[in-house]
């Protein structure tokens, strides 16, 4: 049976069905499609500005290859001025991020882009692989994402960026939204919708151009663009109640493809009462340890780390993460504070909040 023409261009066959619309195009079609809809984020939201240095934070994986493809491809295409750097950081988790990282180092030598490559045994003193043998693997992601976070803004320091940029995908930040409608946690829910953070003292400024790109398109994309990059799941990734949200937002999907985006679109326009909002005002300092910029005396980073060399993460995990991550927030029938740290804490790797 002939297949039916692209409804963009009417000329081609169609190739595919966009997951976000149904919309059916050929590949030349979607590819401009989903490139210049990235181009549309970068551009409306004012992500970059003429002779930045951007730090690419690159785990070898999906997201973040195309991520790189597409910064190399528009950087190129629209002239936006900008000095693209490489910044991955090694974890130390044997067959997983070794693997993934010789992806990062091919496409490194494939777009001509410095690369930059941290580890967790180097900055921290501690490999995943050792604080997993030494913890377990319930509470490890929330190691894993303070390090990470952390770890990214000092490999971006070191390369002399001024902006960072990730891949978190639509769908990684309607799950965002959904966990944190779900834990009623309002000030991270105001913080997660946005495109950009950071650019206060200190804090080198996060971009996500990919905020609205649909996870199955970026997977359409690095298929057909035959994008070299490394699938494995994490081994230690369990993300326990992030998984719950994803299944939701699956299923949610599958009935009605447009929920992501719809997602998205409600969190941005939540209103968050004043008093609960300015709970993102946080006194901004320095780490008296380490110098990073914190709202405590010591980072979270140097919490989790003294904990560790002194054998007791399970109770820096339950006081200390208990009550950074989760400020009483008053409920709305009875005004008084809902008492919140009961949630799994893995929901730190992906949160940018
Ligand atoms: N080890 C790392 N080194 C550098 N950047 C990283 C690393 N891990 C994650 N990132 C950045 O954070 C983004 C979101 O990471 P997350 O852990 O959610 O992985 P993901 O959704 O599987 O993304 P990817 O497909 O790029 O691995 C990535 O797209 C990447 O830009």
């Amino acid at each position: 049976m002939p297949r039916k023409p692209c409804e963009r261009c009417s000329v081609n066959a169609a190739s595919l069905k966009r997951p976000r619309n149904g919309m059916l195009l050929c590949q030349p079609c979607f590819f401009e499609l989903f490139e210049e809809e990235t181009h549309e984020t970068i551009v409306s939201n004012q992500l970059f500005q003429r002779g930045d240095r951007v730090a690419c934070g690159a785990s070898g994986g999906k997201d973040s290859t195309v991520l790189m493809h597409l910064m190399k491809t528009l950087n190129e295409r629209h002239d936006y001025g900008l000095e693209l750097i490489l910044v991955s950081i090694d974890e130390g988790i044997v067959g997983y991020r070794d693997d993934s990282l010789k992806t990062v180092h091919r496409n490194s030598d494939h777009y001509g882009l410095p690369l930059h490559i941290l580890s967790y045994k180097d900055i921290y003193g501690w490999s995943m692989d050792e604080i997993v043998a030494a913890i377990g693997t319930k509470s490890n992601c929330t190691f894993c994402g303070v390090f990470r976070r952390q770890a990214l803004d000092r490999g971006a320091t070191l390369v002399g960026a001024n902006k960072i940029v990730t891949g978190h995908n639509a769908d990684d930040t309607a799950e965002t939204i959904l966990m944190n409608i779900l834990r009623s946690d309002a000030p991270r829910l105001s913080r997660c919708v946005n495109v950009s953070t950071g650019g206060s003292e200190g804090m080198i400024p996060r971009a996500k151009p990919l905020k609205y790109a649909y996870e199955k398109e970026i997977v359409l994309y690095a298929h057909f663009k035959k994008l070299d990059y490394f699938t494995t799941e994490c081994t230690y990734s369990k993300e326990a109640f992030r998984g719950n949200a994803r299944t939701l937002l699956k299923d949610l999907e599958a009935l009605r493809p447009r929920c992501v985006t719809d997602i998205i679109y409600s969190g941005e326009n939540l209103p968050v009462q004043g008093s609960v909002g300015s709970q993102n005002a946080l006194v901004e300092r320095h780490c008296a340890k380490c110098g990073y910029i914190t709202s405590q005396d010591l980072c979270r980073a140097c919490v989790l780390l003294d904990s560790l060399n002194k054998g007791q993460a399970q109770i820096a995990l339950r006081t200390t993460m208990g009550t950074i991550q989760h400020t009483p927030v008053p409920t709305a029938d009875t005004g008084r504070s809902s008492e919140k740290g009961t949630g799994c804490a893995c929901n730190v790797a992906k949160c940018e909040s």
